[in-house]
């Protein structure tokens, strides 16, 4: 379970939106929606303890260390460092207590999942985007963390990319696991059961996703 009680974010000592007060049971997918520059981002690193809020707090009945697992936006990873596919994916058994042979099992197992056997010694910076994207995922995959904050976890994915994320989403919520994910696909998200997080500087609001998506259509005809 995550808590987030008064919550408020933001660069620069300036809140991106009045106080969040939000609660994410074991089992639940929240799409976190809103306009770009509006904090999406901004909060899942708050959540994660990667930033620190600026008022408020968040509690986690997990470690953050261990227990918190974050995918990030293609553009924070650094594709000159010198590793290869393998070894990126490899990082999700960070703090794993597994043995040698049964991390080489799962590790062929997950890029096999996610097609990547053919380009697995890679450096990243011969990867094509979905080849990244897929690896960061793999990479996620292998973690045995409890809460998973994804940004943006279908850019750049083919539309089987996007078929696999969505088969281990559903895998991960039957594993009892608390999942947010911030999106910008709302018709793919409109076609999901889930919880709904719209971020805005007028205010969150937290609902069924497809609750705020009917929202959203009056406002996007408005604009159109
Ligand atoms: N490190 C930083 N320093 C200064 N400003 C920042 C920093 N990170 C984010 N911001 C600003 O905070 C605001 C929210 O950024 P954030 O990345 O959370 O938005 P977002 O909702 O995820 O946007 P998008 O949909 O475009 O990805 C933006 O105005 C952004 O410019």
């Amino acid at each position: 379970m995550i808590e987030c009680h008064d919550l408020q974010w933001g660069a620069g000592g300036r809140a991106l939106t009045p106080p969040l007060d939000l609660q994410l049971a074991p089992g639940s997918l929240t799409a976190v929606i809103g306009a770009n520059g509006s904090g999406k981002s901004s909060l899942l690193k708050v959540i994660a303890g990667l930033d620190r809020p600026l008022a408020g707090r968040v509690e986690s009945a997990v470690p953050r260390l261990g227990g918190i697992a974050y995918l990030p936006q293609q553009q924070e990873v650094d594709r000159q460092f010198p590793i290869r596919l393998n070894e990126l994916v490899s990082a999700g058994f960070w703090r794993s207590g597994l043995g040698r042979r049964e991390r080489r099992q799962r590790l062929h197992r997950a890029l096999a999942d996610w097609g990547l056997l053919d380009v697995k010694t890679q450096g990243l910076h011969a990867l094509s985007g979905g080849e990244l994207q897929r690896a960061l995922l793999a990479r996620l995959s292998l973690t045995e963390a409890h809460v998973l904050l994804l940004d943006e976890p279908e850019a750049a994915l083919d539309e089987i990319g996007v078929r696999l994320l969505w088969a281990h989403i559903t895998r991960w919520r039957d594993e009892g696991r608390t999942l947010m994910l911030v999106s910008h696909n709302l018709a793919g998200l409109g076609e999901q059961r889930c919880d709904g997080l719209s971020i805005a500087r007028s205010g969150c609001v937290a609902a069924p996703i497809r609750q705020l998506l009917a929202g959203q259509d009056t406002l996007l005809r408005r604009v159109a």
